[in-house]
């Protein structure tokens, strides 16, 4: 009889609206928590070859979702560290389905500081235009998408990210 073998599986994963922090709060609690970080942005924009902006605009948000699908569902199979989803992540219901049994941080923020952090950058397709407008409509629309899927929810409005990394790392400690 061959053992079985332990499922690889995130020790945490980090969801939120763009400008919560999921990469720059994720990439600190794994480096404290001695652990890789993988972020789901990145992996999709290493399979195109492009970045997601690139992506949007050649090929489609459709397309791009797809491609964060798959890349989704493969890193919750195999990574087991600390795993940031891009903000739109959690509207494909593929992904909802397959976060089910995890551990699974919302990293909260409202208006006012995730339009501060997120600035005027053009690295996120979504928020081109009136960029308060975009952040609160899809706050308004994701908000209890992020709630339903989450285990965990933590807020991070005037807090900087080494006190919320601190916050999920408490968190962690405490359902050991
Ligand atoms: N708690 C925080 N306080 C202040 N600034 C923050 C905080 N968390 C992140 N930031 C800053 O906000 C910006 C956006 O953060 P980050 O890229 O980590 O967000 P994200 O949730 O990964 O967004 P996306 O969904 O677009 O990938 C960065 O400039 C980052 O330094
Ligand atoms: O909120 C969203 O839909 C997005 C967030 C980013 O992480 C990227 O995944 C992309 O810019 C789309
Ligand atoms: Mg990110």
């Amino acid at each position: 009889m061959s053992a079985a073998t332990p499922a690889v599986r995130p020790l945490v994963v980090l969801v939120g609206p763009m400008g919560a922090g999921k990469t720059t709060v994720g990439r600190m609690l794994a480096q404290a928590a001695g652990v890789g970080f993988r972020d789901t942005d990145a992996d999709v924009e290493t399979r195109a070859g492009k970045p997601v902006s690139e992506i949007f605009v050649d090929d489609g948000e459709a397309a791009f979702r797809e491609l964060e699908r798959d890349a989704v569902v493969t890193a919750l199979g195999e990574h087991d560290g600390v795993l940031a989803l891009g903000g739109g992540a959690v509207m494909t219901p593929a992904i909802r389905d397959a976060l089910a049994d995890h551990r699974v941080v919302f990293l909260q923020v409202g208006l006012a500081d995730a339009v501060k952090r997120v600035g005027m950058g053009t690295g996120r397709p979504l928020l081109l235009g009136n960029v308060r407008a975009r952040v609160k409509q899809l706050l308004d629309e994701r908000t209890p998408v992020y709630e339903s899927v989450a285990t965990h929810v933590v807020d991070t409005d005037g807090r900087d990210a080494a006190d919320v990394a601190a916050l999920v790392r408490e968190l962690l400690e405490e359902k050991r």
